[in-house]
């Protein structure tokens, strides 16, 4: 939506104490952009929401929130709503009275109370008290609270956590129509599968450090060699040809902690190394009944910038 910048933050430092939360970190999201922000517990993420939603301020570093410098004397502009950790609501209160309450607190328009309700349904439970709520209905109630303010920037953290499959579709197609009407929201999550399926960009932390930041697509494609689990119709002459196979590693799958019997290879290997693989196979006379990656590219690409590789299980040639 015209590229315009809802944040831009340039060498972000936080720290607790001793521990460096974040560590010089640049964020760029754009109005309409649906961006995940991912890392391993303690990567510093929801320490990054903290600071876009002026829960607390950086230590060094630039923050531009929809145009706006937010410093240490400074906060957030309006236009921005979310939460990080668990929303905050009034469990002895109704959906219904809950959002009501934040309507008026805000200025909202009270007509939005059911709008929001409605967007991520919840509206056949509106009037039932939020203390007998799942997480996933609280985190649903605060994806509503947030809509009421109409914001231009969304921030939740895990807003699909504890959500069932028809619950978590709800949530995206909501999120999905706040960017096409220009918001920009930025979202935490632990799933690669949401992310995939939400973000056109994500922002990978580890320790404190962006360790990636662009398109998904180029996320998934820098990963390189890949762990493959082969299913074959001769085990022992599939591992003599996998190992004189050029570009193949065959790896011991008790290590890589395959749950399958003794007729699995796994192997790592780039996809020409396994199309070639799978080629010297067919041509010894074994035949090829399932080949695929032990975990998905995206997560594959995450564990390998997040993960320290001395704690890789070793190879077995
Ligand atoms: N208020 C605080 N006081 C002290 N240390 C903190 C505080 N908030 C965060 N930290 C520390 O800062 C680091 C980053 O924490 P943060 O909560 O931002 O990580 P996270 O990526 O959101 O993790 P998770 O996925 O577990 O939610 C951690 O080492 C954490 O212990």
């Amino acid at each position: 939506m015209g590229g315009t910048a809802a944040v831009r933050a340039r060498g972000l430092v936080k720290s607790f104490g001793d521990v460096v939360a974040l560590d010089h970190v640049d964020l760029d999201v754009e109005e309409g952009q649906v961006h995940g922000l991912v890392g391993p517990n303690g990567a510093g993420k929801s320490t990054l929401l903290g600071l876009l939603l002026g829960l607390t301020a950086a230590d060094r570093g630039r923050l531009e929130v929809l145009g706006t410098l937010v410093g240490r004397a400074t906060s957030v502009p309006a236009g921005i709503a979310g939460f990080v950790d668990e929303p905050g609501l009034y469990p002895s209160l109704t959906p219904r009275q809950n959002l009501a309450a934040l309507a008026s607190l805000r200025g909202s328009d009270p007509h939005d109370v059911v709008w929001a309700l409605a967007q991520v349904g919840l509206d056949d439970v509106a009037d039932d008290r939020v203390s007998g709520f799942s997480l996933g209905m609280r985190q649903r109630l605060g994806l509503a609270s947030a809509m009421l303010t109409r914001p231009r920037l969304l921030v939740l953290d895990e807003p699909t956590n504890g959500l069932d499959p028809a619950a978590r579709r709800q949530v995206h197609r909501v999120l999905g129509d706040l960017a096409d009407d220009g918001t920009a929201v930025v979202l935490t999550s632990h799933r690669m599968d949401d992310l995939a399926e939400l973000c056109s960009e994500v922002t990978v932390l580890s320790a404190g450090r962006v360790v990636f930041a662009g398109p998904l697509e180029k996320l998934a494609s820098e990963t390189g060699d890949l762990d493959h689990q082969v299913r074959t119709t001769d085990v022992v002459t599939a591992r003599a040809v996998a190992a004189q196979a050029p570009g193949i590693r065959l790896l011991d799958e008790r290590d890589r902690g395959s749950r399958s019997g003794g007729d699995l290879l796994v192997v790592r290997g780039s996809l020409p190394a396994m199309d070639e693989l799978v080629v010297r196979l067919v041509r010894a006379g074994v035949g090829v009944r399932e080949l695929g990656p032990v975990v998905p590219p995206l997560e594959a690409a995450f564990l390998a910038l997040t993960t320290d590789e001395a704690s890789e299980p070793e190879a077995a040639a």
